[in-house]
């Protein structure tokens, strides 16, 4: 069907179904492979998506999905913007792009962050004047002709000019003022030499992603993508271009494009429905492409067809081809729920990558053909989606009752002196007290007996065993450093979210089910599917014993109910906010069970509090209110004594400045030492009086910090805080670093922080 797309979807996994290309990757370097070797297997990956898609029975196969680490990354490759101090170290092409991933011992990598509201971390690209932008990598080209001699004419797939822009960050040398924006231009001649390429090789079209514009951007913004499809659209040699914007409504951007000369425009339904009402009153379509993105890319239900089908019956005649897709690329969603061993009722609501290309399928033919076509799919999915909403398992009378009578109070502790002095009599901690964000590193020993639990080779009293022994090493190298609160080191999690879920009710657990975080790292995120409660104890045995072990204060160690959302696929049909008060009750089960057995200090972590901040400010309010209210209902059912903590890391903080203060924690650890304590003073100008940790060593780095560097960071701490309120302790968890490492790094923290205290009259 030469010249429309009918079904498709906007992007694949590309880790592999066993996670292939990560093993293939940490294989290549640590050296036990070569390139070539590295090379045959992304191929293989390639082929094998391709073919899959292809033979599912979708007429247009997205192509340059794969990516050796991350598509912003190869698209900086692609245009010529590779920093000097990479392109310096005279690697080949694959070392200076992995070098620019992963840093090498002279130079760190390029900047990580997320991409938009997703839990995909992307590489932040560095723009400034003299970026000498150039077609400098043909891969993409060359993947066309790879799927075009196996006969499968792909769409290529590029990040967008503006979005790639966007998201980068001004270099080193750049004036202020610059904005990476600013080179839009230069970077336009680069994207229509390429698109000129890709069309020669035969590409019929193009996939332009634009996910910048799901967010609130300027006039001057918006003027630039105006003129950026107008000179793209204006080409004399070109594929078509498919305009993609997910993860949100488009705003005034949608007119914009569907007034420009591009060929198409994917647009995400599911996240934002309401554009369906917006679609058909802009005639400029009527001559284009709409791909209505009908499925969810990015979580894991089974779709309504009988919904979509009716969504896409009020499109009809509004665009000059109506085409069928997934709302976002399927990156984010594991490969296959066949192979899963869930409880068969849950499973049958589900619906991964494989699946949801299945769907995209169905509802192209039924556009096509009718109803009639596809009437077995559509019952089977009726069945299942009937099933899920009057399923008991979904619902539990109890747990409703319980947020039904929640009160304001349930959520609000006494003042914080008085808190603080009641703290401080059970307590009795040194000033600087040093403490460390919960977990140390993960040996060896430790995964193993992890996993050999999981297959069965030993049984729950010898995991217990060995948990219990790296607990009891934890503990003692805490005392020999002379910290003052003490962790029990996390051992027997995997993962920090992963972990709890398998204690909840309302959690199923996959096994095969990862997705790719950044680079070869994958999560396996768990599937809320109900009401949450917690039937009994997760954490209490691990703590206790590590408490029993010494005089010293044991923090208790928890997930808020805002990062066990943000990491989990939840579910669809009940407010956000309604799901994070339930999980909120049942860490606040656990927070008072800590403190029944002893535990004087809890720590409940929300590193992906800024995460799930809605792209739109006008959503954002909403949002944090509810954040923030889970957190302190999880949080407040403690006496005054007992201190709670919480620590923050992952992000840029500005935007959720007012929501940290208002989590009323009487302790915030947070990420600071590569900012060098710049959200210190963002904090008491929102008026955060209350105990604060900023983090004084990066863990992020295998480097161990000197003691002096670390002396540098608390003074610089101490003009912005009182040193009755600092706290001393790394920027995160230690689970990534060795031991060696840690010891070194944890005894120059306590150095200076005795050389601090000395300071202090
Ligand atoms: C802190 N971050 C996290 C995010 N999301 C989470 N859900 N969790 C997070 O911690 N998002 C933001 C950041 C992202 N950062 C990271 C950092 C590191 C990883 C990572 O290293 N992932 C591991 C997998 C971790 C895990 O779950 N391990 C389990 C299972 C281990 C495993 O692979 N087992 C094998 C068998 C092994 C054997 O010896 O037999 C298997 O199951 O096949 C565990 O340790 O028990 C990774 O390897 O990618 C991710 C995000
Ligand atoms: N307690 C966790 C927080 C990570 S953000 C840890 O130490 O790994
Ligand atoms: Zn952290």
């Amino acid at each position: 069907m030469t010249g429309t797309i009918g079904s498709t979807v906007l992007g694949y996994p590309r880790i592999g179904p066993n996670r292939e290309l990560k093993r293939a990757l940490e294989k290549y370097w640590s050296a036990e492979t070569d390139e070539a070797d590295l090379r045959d297997v992304a191929r293989k990956l390639r082929v094998d998506s391709w073919h899959a898609l292809h033979n599912a029975g979708l007429d247009s196969v997205p192509g340059n999905t794969f990516s050796y680490y991350d598509q912003v990354l190869d698209t900086a490759v692609t245009v010529g913007a590779v920093p000097h101090r990479y392109r310096e170290l005279g690697l080949n092409p694959l070392d200076t792009y992995f070098a620019m991933a992963r840093g090498v011992e002279s130079t760190p990598p390029l900047e990580m962050t997320k991409w938009f509201d997703t839990n995909y971390h992307y590489l932040v690209p560095e723009i400034g004047p003299d970026t000498a932008f150039s077609l400098s990598d043909r891969t993409a080209v060359e993947q066309f002709r790879e799927s075009a001699e196996l006969g499968i004419t792909t769409r290529p797939v590029l990040v967008g000019p503006l979005t790639f822009l966007l998201l980068s960050k001004p270099d080193d040398d750049a004036p202020d003022g610059f904005r990476p924006l600013d080179r839009i231009d230069d970077l336009v001649d680069v994207y229509a030499a390429l698109l000129a390429e890709l069309r020669r090789a035969g590409a019929e079209w193009v996939q332009l992603d634009e996910p910048a514009f799901a967010a609130d951007r300027t006039q001057a913004e918006l003027d630039a993508l105006r003129e950026t499809y107008r000179q793209l659209g204006g080409l004399s040699e070109r594929p078509k271009l498919l305009v993609a914007g997910y993860f949100g409504d488009l705003g005034d951007a949608l007119k914009i494009l569907i007034s420009s000369p591009v060929d198409g425009v994917a647009v995400d339904l599911v996240t934002d429905p309401a554009t369906v009402g917006a679609l058909p009153t802009l005639t400029g379509l009527l001559d284009k492409t709409l791909v209505a993105g009908l499925v969810d890319g990015r979580n894991i239900w089974r779709t309504d067809l009988d919904k979509a089908l009716a969504t896409a019956a009020k499109l009809l005649g509004s665009a000059g081809e109506l085409a069928v897709g997934t709302s976002c690329s399927l990156l984010h969603v594991p490969y296959d729920v066949e192979p899963e061993d869930i409880d068969p009722q849950v499973k049958s609501w589900l619906a991964f990558a494989t699946q949801k290309v299945r769907e995209v399928v169905t509802l192209g033919r039924a556009l096509r053909e009718g109803r009639d076509a596809v009437a077995t799919d559509l019952a089977v999915a009726r069945a299942a989606i009937t099933d899920r909403a009057t399923a008991d398992r979904v619902r539990d009378s109890d747990v409703r009752s319980r947020v039904a009578a929640l009160r304001p109070e349930n959520s609000r502790r006494a003042e914080y002196p008085v808190r603080r002095d009641a703290q401080a009599a059970a307590l009795a901690l040194p000033p600087l007290p040093t403490t460390t964000i919960g977990s140390f590193p993960q040996t060896t020993d430790v995964r193993k007996a992890r996993a050999q639990l999981r297959r069965g080779s030993i049984d729950e009293a010898t995991y217990r065993r060995r948990m219990r022994e790296e607990i009891e090493r934890v503990i003692r190298l805490q005392e020999d450093l002379g910290l003052d609160v003490l962790v029990h080191g996390e051992p027997e999690r995997g993962d920090m979210v992963q972990y709890f879920s398998e204690y909840l009710e309302g959690f199923a657990s996959t096994h095969h089910g990862w997705v790719q975080s950044y680079g070869s790292r994958c999560v396996r995120p768990p599937i809320l599917f109900g009401d949450v409660s917690r039937p009994e104890p997760m954490t209490v045995d691990w703590t206790t014993y590590a408490q029993g072990l010494t005089s010293k204060p044991v923090k208790g160690m928890l997930t808020g109910p805002v990062t066990i959302l943000a990491w989990s696929f939840v579910r669809d049909d009940q407010p956000l906010g309604d799901t994070a008060q339930q999980v909120a009750l049942a860490i606040r089960d656990e927070v008072r069970d800590l403190e029944a057995a002893g535990i004087r200090v809890v720590q409940v972590d929300e590193p992906a509090l800024r995460e799930l901040l809605p792209l739109r400010a006008a959503r954002q309010q909403e949002y944090l209110d509810w954040a923030v209210e889970s957190f302190r209902l999880a949080t407040s059912g403690v006496t005054d004594g007992t201190q709670i903590h919480t620590h923050l890391c992952y992000s840029e903080f500005g935007d959720v400045i007012d929501a940290i203060v208002a989590l009323d924690a009487d302790v915030t650890s947070i990420e600071a030492a590569r900012s060098r304590m710049e959200v210190l003073r963002d904090l008491s100008d929102v008026g955060y009086a209350k105990g604060i940790g900023p983090g004084v060593y990066d863990i992020h780095s295998p480097r161990v910090p000197e003691s002096s560097e670390i002396t540098e960071l608390l003074r610089a701490a101490l003009e912005a805080v009182p040193a009755e309120r600092l706290w001393v302790n790394p920027d995160c968890g230690l689970k990534t670093r060795g031991y060696t490492e840690v010891g070194h790094a944890l005894r120059n923290m306590l150095a200076a922080t005795t050389r601090a205290r000395a300071t202090l009259s």
